[in-house]
C-alpha cells in the first residue's frame, strides 16, 4: 500500500498502483479543496487521491496510479479553466462525465482574529475573483495560491494573525480555522462543472441525455468558422459551450493581405454539443465538419450533470 505525505507531483509520481477495491481518483489541491469534493460526488465512496498541479493528475491516470481524474474546466462567474482546455489536448484521456458543484465560499481566519484584523487574503485566483466585491469592500489585499484548501492550511500552519483565507466550510474543519464569513461568493448561483477523465472512453447511449466535447482547427478564410457551427445548426443539435485557444507551436502568419501588413493567429475550437456519439446526427454532424476542418478529435461523449446542486 502506498502513503502520500504530500500532494502527488509530475516529478515525484510512484510507479505502481496500489492494490485495493476503492476507485483512486486524482485531484489538483490538498484535502479540503472543491475538486476534492467534486471527485466524492463524481465517484462517491472513492480513494480521492491529491495532486500539485493539473498535469501531476493526467499523468497519474496516463501511468495508471489512479483509475480516474476529476479537473474544473468552467465557472459560472469566473469562466473557463484554460489550462484544462489545453492540457486535453496534450493528453490521451477522455471525458467519461461531468460533475457541477455548487461552490459556497467562506472567509477564514485563526481563532481569536477579527475580520478588522485582516490585511490580506489567500487563495487560488478563481475563488479570489469570485469573490472580488466582497474582497473589495473589505479592502483586504490578494495572493495566489496553487488551490482554495492551500491557503487555509498555511494560514493555520503559520498561525497568521494578519492574513485569511477564502476556502470551503471542509477547509476549515479540516485546518481548524474559525469561519468568519460565509458565502462571500459575489453571486450565490456559483457552480464549477469539473470533468471526468478515463484511459478508456464510455461507449455513448442514447437511454438518457448525453453530450459530447470536441476540439477542431480551421482553414482561416471568410465564413470558416459560421459553416463549422452551421453543420450543428443544419441538424438542431444544441451547442452548450465554445472555447477558442492559440494553437500553440504555430508560428504567426502574415496575411495574405500585404497592403494591411496584419497578421493572424492560429486556433482551436473546444465545443459541447448536446447529443451522443451513438445518434446518427451527430455522426452526421462530424462527418460534415470533417470535410473542412484540418484537425478533429472527439474528447468524449458523456452523460449530462443533471443534478440538483
Ligand atoms: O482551489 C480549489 O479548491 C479548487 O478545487 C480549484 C477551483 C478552480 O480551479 O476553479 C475549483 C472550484 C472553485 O471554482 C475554485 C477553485
Amino acid at each position: 500500500m502506498l502513503c502520500y505525505s504530500g500532494p502527488l507531483s509530475s516529478t515525484q509520481l510512484p510507479n505502481s498502483v496500489s492494490a485495493g477495491s476503492r476507485l483512486r481518483v486524482a485531484y489538483q489541491g490538498v484535502r479540503g479543496a472543491y475538486s476534492e469534493a467534486a471527485a466524492e460526488k463524481a465517484y462517491p465512496n472513492c480513494e480521492a487521491v491529491p495532486c500539485d498541479q493539473f498535469d501531476a493528475a493526467f499523468e497519474a491516470v496516463e501511468k495508471w496510479i489512479v483509475d480516474r481524474a476529476v479537473l474544473p474546466i468552467e465557472n459560472s462567474l469566473g469562466g473557463s479553466i484554460h489550462r484544462n482546455y489545453d492540457l486535453l489536448l496534450r493528453h490521451s484521456l477522455h471525458i467519461v462525465g461531468e460533475v457541477k458543484l455548487a461552490v459556497r465560499h467562506c472567509l477564514l481566519a485563526n481563532h481569536g482574529v477579527r475580520v478588522e484584523d485582516l490585511q490580506r487574503v489567500l487563495s487560488h485566483p478563481q475563488a479570489l475573483a469570485q469573490c472580488e466585491n466582497t474582497l473589495t469592500k473589505l479592502g483586504l489585499s490578494r495572493e495566489a495560491t496553487d488551490d482554495t484548501a492551500l491557503a487555509a492550511k498555511y494560514v493555520a500552519f503559520n498561525k497568521l494573525k494578519d492574513t485569511g483565507a477564502v476556502a470551503s466550510s471542509s477547509a476549515a474543519k479540516i485546518y481548524g480555522l474559525n469561519i468568519l464569513a460565509e458565502d462571500v461568493q459575489d453571486d450565490c448561483d456559483n457552480v464549477t462543472r469539473f470533468l471526468m477523465l478515463a484511459r478508456e472512453p464510455i461507449i455513448p447511449g442514447v437511454e438518457k441525455p448525453f453530450k459530447t466535447s470536441i476540439v477542431f482547427s480551421l482553414e482561416e478564410g471568410p465564413g470558416v468558422l459560421f459553416k463549422a457551427l452551421a453543420v450543428f445548426a443544419l441538424r438542431q443539435i444544441n451547442l452548450t459551450k465554445i472555447e477558442s485557444r492559440p494553437l500553440r507551436n504555430q508560428p504567426l502568419r502574415a496575411s495574405d493581405d500585404s497592403n494591411n501588413g496584419s497578421k493572424y493567429f492560429d486556433y482551436l475550437f473546444y465545443v459541447d454539443f448536446e447529443a451522443s456519439m451513438a445518434e446518427e446526427r451527430a455522426q452526421n454532424a462530424l462527418r460534415h465538419l470533417k470535410e473542412f476542418a484540418t484537425f478533429l478529435r472527439v474528447l468524449g461523449s458523456y452523460p449530462v450533470d443533471t443534478t440538483m446542486l
